[in-house]
């Protein structure tokens, strides 16, 4: 089955580039810069891997994340991801990555897109993956925080299709980012935003009609309130289900519990993503593999998640 699921043609919605940092292009990366790491080796990184909530596995891949200081990281990032993908055949994918995560520590906004851009190109060219980055501000931080990052990013407006909302989700809902959503859907991006991970199905709604929201991120929560159910199937809103991240972050504490399937059967737009396949134990084939060994995926079930991931493009 894996190699079947392997080779069905699919499309990745929710995928972050800094969670694609594997531990052995981490250490490289670090030695290629000069940074001193905390941890001894590869393995003793890998065996940090093991989180109760969204947060622990944040401030981990913050911390990660600091080894990305030049253009040229940026884009081995971006590249080794999109081998990925074609060894999986992902034939199209719309990450994410996070600005603020590298201008807040000093590294230039261009420098980042750069690298990414750059790398994204030649996976259209030279791989034949089609693409389209999404911006994601940290609801950590302040809307003020936000709109300056929207800012920077609206010179080098086509370089991307969206903006998006990620970070700690308890504490930040999406009303916070109401006005810098509304100018980004102004400047003529889409928005899609996480919501319902760890947040109430409240968060979800505040996405939808607060953000004018696209697609949702996540959204597994939404479960709990029959009227957004009713809603989510109606509109057929899609949303970008990450089974993997969800039982490593304790969203569902064994795969066998994931409502992706009963989602699916209910009419909902449910599409299977990575998030952070480095930190999460797999790329997208992995996560379909996972519903396949705890949850006796079919492959008609498959195919239709596959086909909902195609047909929930951006681009
Ligand atoms: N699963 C996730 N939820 C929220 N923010 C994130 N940033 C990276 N991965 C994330
Ligand atoms: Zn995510």
């Amino acid at each position: 089955m894996y190699d079947w699921l392997n080779a069905l043609p699919k499309a990745e919605l929710h995928m972050h580039l800094e969670g694609s940092l594997e531990p052995e292009l981490l250490f490289a990366l670090a030695e290629r810069n000069k940074i001193a790491l905390p941890w001894a080796d590869v393995e003793t990184l890998r065996s940090a891997y093991a989180f109760n909530n969204l947060q622990e596995f944040l401030d981990l891949y913050y911390q990660g994340a600091d080894v990305l200081r030049t253009e040229q990281d940026f884009y081995d990032l971006t590249w080794a991801y999109l081998q990925r993908c074609k060894a999986q055949n992902v034939i199209h994918t719309e990450p994410f990555f996070d600005p603020q995560t590298h201008t807040d520590r000093g590294i230039p906004f261009e420098v980042v897109l750069g690298g990414l851009s750059q790398a994204l190109k030649d996976g259209r060219e030279q791989l034949g993956i089609s693409s389209g980055l999404i911006l994601s501000f940290l609801r950590h931080l302040s809307e003020d925080e936000a709109q300056k990052t929207l800012d920077q990013a609206l010179p080098f407006r086509d370089a991307f299709i969206a903006v998006g909302l990620d970070s700690s989700e308890k504490g930040h809902p999406p009303s916070k980012f109401q006005r810098v959503f509304d100018r980004a859907r102004s400047e003529g991006f889409v928005a899609v935003a996480h919501a319902g991970e760890e947040g109430p199905p409240e968060y979800i709604w505040e996405a939808l009609d607060l953000l004018k929201i696209k697609r949702i991120d996540h959204g597994v929560r939404a479960i709990e309130d029959e009227r957004l159910m009713q809603r989510i199937i109606d509109e057929q809103i899609p949303l970008t289900v990450c089974p993997l991240s969800n039982t490593k972050l304790c969203v569902f504490d064994h795969m066998s519990q994931h409502n992706i399937l009963d989602m699916l059967e209910r009419g909902v737009k449910v599409t299977v993503n990575s998030d952070d396949p480095a930190y999460f134990g797999g790329y997208v084939t992995e996560n379909f593999h996972a519903l396949h060994t705890h949850l006796g995926m079919t492959e008609d079930q498959a195919r239709r998640l596959a086909q909902n991931s195609l047909d929930a493009r951006l681009v």
